[in-house]
């Protein structure tokens, strides 16, 4: 997928917690007891109503190219402890060495609509192996979910007018401005400025000019003609480098010179001042001069809620340029995605439930090996059902939201409903084909369409029914009530 960046394996692009662990698994002949991790968040990010999967892709990428190569060993060979000695014995980089993925994994496919607690990935996989790929199956799956979410909400925001991922120069370093350019565009961006994005993963790329343009002339008309002149076929004038009404003037003198040499000016671009008067005037100014399919780029820290009051402002800007706020999910840098075992196989082969106790209810972790359903009715979800896979069907009762019992949902067995986790390996091998970029584009956009508007609202949106059924939920329960008398004897 990204050639020239997983290139190989990262093997070690992990915390060395998960090595110390893993080799204390060998070493205690732990590691090749099966066990099911699940991958998920427990809040929304930018206090929102929904997140968009993204990101598996990129995992898929990882895990079948997941191998310690020779010069991995030789540096993990160096490693000492606090006696001096070497941190791991020889004997475990041979079993190292040996090592693939070999698990199966099921994941909600990119560009789905989740929630928290559900697991966007599980993985079922000898211990030592599942445990080895928390760190970067959360590097992998959380930025990359983050920066759609945000896509996705300054694309409702735009309500459809295309939307252009301006972020590279102040993305978080060279995966950072990639990574995030091809989630924007899972999420609904239109185009990236980023041309290495265009190259390896075949986004559509789009750009304007620079104020340096102009300042390099000084005089704007003739910076304006000569980028005409220069570029016929792409241009897209940045008129705010002096005045801006005035730029728009100078802009449709050049237009009227490309039209003589049989050329189109495709618009021009505001990125300073206040967007929506000066989007008006400068819609105005284009019309009466006859250019009314020329289009306005509206650029300059934006985000979805300035679009969405640019908007109601009747701004007459046709396309957005989002640069930070998209591509560093600036007011939320990081989504909160976690990795728990929730079962494991005995010495016996048989499966054993696991949990996570917190004093705080939303940390408590679901046991089990979840599995997410999601019902339909006329159309619309009606609420997404976590059942235990390990526990057989769902019991067709009322679900329950794990973080507060109070809040119910009966959802009736025959509603329509699909089942968001997908095959993905199984037993290491890859079994699943991730879809070309534009249709997990297109899934997002269907997707969020299914949605009732109180939840896609981006401020204080409606609450969606997320829950387990009753028996996972008696099972917790009484795993919760179980551990606190161990823990109290
Ligand atoms: N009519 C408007 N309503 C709401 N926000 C607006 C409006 N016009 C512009 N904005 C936003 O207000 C902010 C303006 O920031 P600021 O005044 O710092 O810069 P500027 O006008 O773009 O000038 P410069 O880039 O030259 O500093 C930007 O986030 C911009 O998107
Ligand atoms: O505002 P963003 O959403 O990040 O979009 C990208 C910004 O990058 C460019 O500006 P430049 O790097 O010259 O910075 P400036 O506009 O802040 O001066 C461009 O003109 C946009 O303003
Ligand atoms: O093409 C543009 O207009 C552009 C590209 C990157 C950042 N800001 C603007």
């Amino acid at each position: 997928m990204l050639p020239t960046v997983y290139q190989g394996s990262l093997a070690l692009l992990t915390d060395l917690y998960q090595l110390t662990m893993a080799y204390g698994y060998w070493k205690r002949q732990r590691a090749d007891r099966l066990a099911t991790f699940h991958l998920f968040f427990r809040k929304l990010p930018f206090q929102g109503g929904y997140a968009v999967a993204a990101g598996l892709e990129l995992a898929i990428d990882y895990l079948r190219h997941f191998r310690f190569a020779d010069d991995d060993l030789s540096y993990l060979a160096t490693l000492r402890g606090n006696d001096g000695r070497p941190l791991f014995e020889e004997e475990f980089f041979d079993y190292l060495a040996q090592l693939r993925f070999n698990g199966d994994l099921e994941a909600i496919p990119e560009g789905t609509v989740v929630f928290p607690n559900e697991p966007l990935v599980r993985v079922t996989a000898p211990l030592l192996v599942a445990q080895l790929l928390e760190t970067p199956l959360l590097n992998l799956i959380n930025f990359s979910t983050l920066i759609a979410t945000k896509s996705a909400r300054i694309c409702q925001a735009a309500q459809g007018e295309p939307v252009l991922e301006f972020g590279l120069r102040r993305a978080q370093g060279i995966d950072g401005g990639l990574t995030s350019a091809r989630a924007a565009y899972i999420g609904g961006a239109s185009a990236t400025s980023n041309v290495l994005a265009g190259k390896l993963l075949g986004i559509p790329i789009k750009g304007t000019h620079a104020h340096s343009w102009v300042m390099a002339y000084g005089d704007e008309r003739e910076a304006f003609a000569d980028y005409a002149a220069a570029m016929p076929n792409n241009c897209v004038f940045l008129v705010d480098t002096y005045d801006t009404l005035e730029g728009v003037r100078h802009a449709i003198e050049a237009g009227h010179e490309l039209r003589r040499r049989g050329h189109k000016m495709v618009g021009i671009r505001l990125d300073s001042g206040d967007l929506a008067y000066l989007s008006i005037e400068a819609r105005r100014l284009l019309d009466e001069a006859g250019f009314p399919d020329a289009a306005i780029v509206g650029s300059s820290d934006l985000d979805e809620h300035v679009i969405q009051s640019l908007k109601q402002q009747g701004a007459k800007i046709s396309v957005w340029g989002v640069g930070t706020r998209l591509a560093t999910a600036y007011d939320q840098p990081a989504l909160g995605g976690v990795f728990k075992l929730a079962a494991i196989q005995n010495e016996a082969g048989e499966w054993e439930h696991r949990i996570k106790l917190s004093e705080q209810r939303v940390k408590t972790t679901i046991p089990g090996r979840l599995q997410v359903r999601r019902y339909f009715k006329e159309g619309h979800v009606a609420g997404d059902l976590m059942y235990d896979e390990l526990l057989g069907e769902p019991d067709g009762g009322a679900i329950i939201d794990p973080s507060d019992p109070l809040r119910r949902k009966k959802l009736k067995p025959e509603l329509e409903s699909e089942t968001l986790l997908k095959p993905i390996f199984e037993q290491g091998e890859l079994v699943y084909q991730s879809p070309p970029l534009a249709e997990m584009q297109a899934r997002t956009q269907a997707e969020i369409a299914r949605f009732h508007p109180s939840v896609r609202r981006l401020l204080n949106p409606h609450g969606y029914p997320v829950g387990i059924d009753q028996k996972l939920y008696r099972l917790r329960e009484e795993m919760i009530h179980e551990t606190r008398q161990m823990e109290e004897e």
